[in-house]
């Protein structure tokens, strides 16, 4: 693979870990393929339905397929009643993707995978109920409410904004809702997805690589760094103290989170398209207060520090623009990775062999265990 950045050191960088015919990630320093297509080729003309597709069952979808598939989603949106009852018990103050966690073990719990057969099945239902659960937790525990999550929405990006305000959104979000969920859907062997094929490989069902992978992508240098871009840019008053807060912070040496990426070298391509839909939105809010100090913060990073935005730095601004509370950007992510999480534990399961790395020892030389009285 020809990058130009240095993959080599710590973290098994650069190390060949296995196999995939899913996707791409910065084979000329910048670019993203999923089956072959190019992510912005597909953000501009698909709906997340068809790349779900196409991830998992390996081609686009005719016109019949995608109606076929959408209907299949639709009818499996409905939340156990043991699922809801837990959730019910789940704090306000619970992180969510906690929430998300707990509610793909449950699920697993309740609809267990019997046999790999089930494995695209178990994956639909999953597509189709993880952005009611997080929603109907969301309502319940901050608002009181019982929301209905079998709703009219047309697809998974309508379904996630329908069931978090409890009303039809907007046709604008639901197209960037849309996008997003595209951007987000595969990336290789990234941490969360290695984790699910860890999982896969000791033949272990579909709920507990998701539940792993889920708990991967939780932490803020990886999915949860989206949230931590939200909770940097909201204090940013204007562009000028932006760049007086960065500056500081690259003074002290913090980490910007939503800057960088282990594996893209020149920028994230995930990125223009992102920018381009939170510059929409601001302008559909008549407020762009937050997609200015954020194109403060790019030109800032990339003067000091040659850091680009990553896919996650933009998303910040675009769903708060869409009224999402920040704490439920991470489970966004999730209700699209488990995409690609899913057709890479597909992908193990067809070529197996237990992933089992060795370490370097670093600890003390071979010793004899002293009778307890003789120590210390
Ligand atoms: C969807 C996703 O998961 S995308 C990633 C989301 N995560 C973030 O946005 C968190 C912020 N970014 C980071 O922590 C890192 O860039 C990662 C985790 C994404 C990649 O880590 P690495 O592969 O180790 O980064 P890389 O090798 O390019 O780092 C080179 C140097 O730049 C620094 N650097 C990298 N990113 C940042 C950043 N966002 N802010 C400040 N410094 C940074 C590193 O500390 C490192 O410095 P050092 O050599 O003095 O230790
Ligand atoms: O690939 C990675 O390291 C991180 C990731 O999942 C992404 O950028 O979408």
């Amino acid at each position: 693979m020809s990058t130009s950045k240095q993959l080599t050191g710590a973290g098994l960088r650069g190390q060949i870990a296995g196999k995939t015919a899913l996707s791409t990630v910065g084979k000329t320093g910048s670019g993203l393929t999923y089956r072959g297509y190019d992510v912005k080729d597909l953000a501009a003309k698909c709906e997340f339905e068809e790349v779900a597709h196409l991830i998992l069952k390996g081609e686009l979808p005719t016109v019949a397929e995608l109606a076929a598939y959408k209907a299949k989603l639709k009818a499996l949106r409905s939340l156990p009643q043991a699922l809801k009852e837990v959730l019910e018990r789940i704090p306000a103050s619970a992180h969510p993707m906690d929430v998300m966690r707990t509610g793909c073990s449950m699920l697993g719990n309740l609809e267990t995978e019997q046999s790999f057969a089930e494995q695209q099945d178990v994956t639909d239902r999953m597509l189709a109920v993880f952005p009611g659960l997080i929603n109907y937790w969301y309502n319940y525990s901050h608002h009181g409410k019982r929301i209905d999550v079998e709703t009219p929405a047309d697809s998974i990006a309508e379904q996630f904004l329908w069931t978090l305000h409890d009303k039809k959104p907007e046709p604008l979000h639901v197209t960037v809702m849309h996008a997003s969920l595209i951007l987000y859907a595969e990336h290789e062997f990234n941490a969360s997805t290695f984790t699910a094929r860890v999982c896969a490989s000791t033949l272990s069902d579909m709920h507990s690589c998701i539940t792993g992978a889920i708990g991967s992508l939780r932490g803020p240098l990886h999915g949860g760094a989206n949230e931590a871009a939200m909770e940097l840019i909201e204090h940013m008053q204007n562009p000028e103290h932006a760049e007086e807060t960065l500056l500081g912070m690259l003074a002290r040496k913090d980490k910007i989170m939503g800057f960088g990426h282990a594996i893209y070298s020149e920028s994230d391509p995930r990125n223009a398209v992102i920018k381009a839909w939170s510059e929409q939105l601001a302008k559909a809010n008549g407020d762009s207060r937050l997609y200015d100090v954020s194109v403060r913060c790019e030109a800032v990073m990339w003067r000091e520090k040659k850091l680009f935005c990553n896919a996650d730095f933009f998303h910040a601004s675009a769903y708060n623009y869409m009224g999402i509370a920040t704490k439920l950007f991470t489970p966004i992510f999730v209700c699209s990775r488990l995409t690609g999480w899913a057709a890479h534990v597909m992908e193990q399961r067809a070529d197996n062999r237990i992933i089992r790395p060795s370490a370097d020892y670093v600890g003390v030389e071979p010793r004899e265990v002293q009778p307890i009285a003789n120590r210390g």
